[in-house]
């Protein structure tokens, strides 16, 4: 067995660039941008809009490939894998969280729970106990066998987030997770998911326009020119 401890950071982005084009031109969103995630670390990336932050959280997610620069997960690049290996690392070390919650509408919330970890080869009766836990820590208990349909926008978004953390991962992304909810609903559940990320030692990437709830994590960054920039408090 290999005991070695990984001491590399869970997220590393080395120079990221990441341009779109356009016919004739080229809007280079991202010009060498650097960010490190280290274990268990909560960063709030909070930018205007358009400057970039879904294009730098699916870079990070390996959802886009940078036109330059590298995305290292636990020491990893990822862009020395060919696809299937990227596909498999996304799998098992990234958890995402949409603003919208994109649950399977016919299945209930433990069974959204359950997919993705079926996926990876987990025994059902494992993903089962897992789920349950899960909806549990984020207070649905009682709302295990529901349907999307019968929970509210905020029990939704719980076990959308419940669900990107199912499979263990080491990085979670979150793009606005909070944004389509209402004040109260929206602080509420952003309690859950900071408590959650936190006992599970998660490092998390979290995109918000919400001051006040970064203010809560553990620093905040922006983006400047295409670069990853500190925020102070
Ligand atoms: N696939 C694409 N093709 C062309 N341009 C794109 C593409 N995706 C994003 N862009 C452009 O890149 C810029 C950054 O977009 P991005 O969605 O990353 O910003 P954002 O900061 O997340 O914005 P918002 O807060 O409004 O969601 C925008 O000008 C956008 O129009």
């Amino acid at each position: 067995m290999n005991d070695t401890v990984n001491t590399a950071p869970p997220l590393h982005l080395d120079g990221v660039v990441r341009r779109y084009i356009s016919g004739e031109e080229t809007l280079e969103v991202l010009s060498g941008a650097d960010l490190t995630l280290h274990g268990g670390e909560i960063v709030a990336l909070v930018a205007p809009s358009g400057t970039g932050k879904s294009t730098l959280l699916h870079v990070a997610g390996l959802l886009e490939k940078p036109d330059a620069g590298c995305v290292l997960l636990a020491g990893q690049d990822a862009g020395a894998l060919p696809d299937g290996g990227r596909t498999e690392l996304r799998r098992d070390r990234i958890g995402f969280v949409y603003q919208f919650h994109h649950l399977l509408a016919e299945f209930t919330a433990r069974e959204n729970v359950m997919i993705p970890q079926m996926i990876a080869g987990v025994p059902r009766s494992q993903a089962r106990a897992r789920a349950d836990e899960l909806l549990a820590d984020f207070g649905l208990a009682h709302r295990l066998d529901h349907l999307p349909g019968k929970l509210s926008g905020g029990e939704k978004q719980r076990v959308a987030i419940a669900r990107a953390l199912a499979n263990r991962p080491h990085v979670l992304l979150a793009d606005e997770p909070t944004g389509n909810l209402d004040v109260n609903t929206s602080d509420a559940v952003f309690d859950a998911l900071l408590v959650t990320v936190r006992a599970h030692g998660v490092a998390a990437l979290i995109a918000t326009h919400n001051m006040e709830l970064a203010r809560r994590m553990d620093r905040i960054v922006t983006l400047r020119d295409g670069k990853v920039v500190p925020v102070e408090g």
